[in-house]
């Protein structure tokens, strides 16, 4: 069962996990020379955290809001140009009229920006005496799906909180995402028990591979992020991990294994929609 592995196709994913401070002009600088690292060791698709060039958090959101495209995303759009690859921009947050996102965008390597995708569900949670955070207090959400295609396969993209709700997840499989995306920043009530096994509950129910990449941590800033980037195989099994600090994990997309698995365990074809319909499902 699900033991052999071939690596038959060249879809080396990287997730940098950089460190994200005041200075968003540093964040861009910084965060892009990991991303030049990642090619240089062989990458072919490269993602940067949520807020990479942002400190998380409702009172930095405004200040550092651009228009998309923008001044970081013209930067996103020349450095996958230049190196030949997909980037996922984690995410900026974007400034559309009078309201404000948290979005991603991706690009190809032509440099075209193939998806632009805004957070749907926002991270308003109350746990008393740990975290309090209200993000919908200054975003407004998103309400369109995301993925992208590519040369290799489709590619589905949630941000951070999204990937609390399987319906999406499930969503972007039935549109044939064989790669689950995350660009996040859990924090260190929720990181220690919910964020690892969030990525392996979305590999293993979609039999797909799930990303979830995370500022590093910084125990000076306002919001502690959980770091721990985490790549997940449709079997359930972490493959790449990252701890807390500022670090790049890379990880091969085998899809020979992920067929293995789908005809091993064969959940797609044994849905039962005409008891459990959901509306976008059936
Ligand atoms: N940036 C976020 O959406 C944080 C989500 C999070 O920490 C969670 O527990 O969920």
């Amino acid at each position: 069962m699900a033991t052999m592995r071939t690596v038959s196709q060249g879809l080396k994913i990287a997730l940098v996990q950089n460190l994200v401070g005041k200075n968003k002009q540093e964040n861009i600088d910084h965060s892009f020379s990991l991303v030049r690292k990642a090619r240089e060791n062989g990458a072919t698709m490269i993602s940067l955290p949520e807020c990479f060039q942002s400190p998380y958090g409702n009172q930095y959101f405004g200040e550092y809001a651009e228009t998309i495209p923008g001044y970081t995303t013209e930067q996103l759009k020349s450095l996958a140009k230049e190196l030949g690859i997909y980037l996922i921009g984690g995410s900026i947050p974007e400034r559309d009229g009078d309201k404000l996102y948290n979005t991603t965008t991706v690009f190809n390597p032509s440099g075209d920006m193939i998806l632009k995708f805004r957070k749907i569900h926002l991270f308003d949670i109350d746990i008393p005496g740990k975290i309090t955070f209200l993000e919908s207090n200054t975003l407004s959400s998103g309400s369109k799906i995301g993925y992208f295609d590519t040369k290799y396969c489709r590619v589905g993209i949630g941000i951070c909180y999204d990937i609390r709700f399987p319906e999406l997840a499930m969503l972007m499989n039935k549109l044939g995402c064989k790669v689950l995306i995350y660009p996040g920043c859990f924090n260190m009530t929720t990181g220690p028990v919910h964020w690892e096994l969030l990525i392996r509950a979305r590999a293993l129910d979609n039999q797909c591979y799930c990303c979830a990449v995370s500022q590093a941590r910084d125990d000076s800033a306002s919001y502690v992020a959980w770091g721990n980037s985490t790549v997940c195989d449709p079997w359930g099994e972490v493959v790449g991990k990252a701890g807390s600090k500022e670090e790049i994990i890379y990880s091969d997309i085998d899809f020979e294994r992920i067929e293995m698995i789908r005809n091993q365990i064969p959940i797609g074809k044994q849905k039962r929609n005409d008891i459990y319909e959901l509306k976008y499902l059936s």
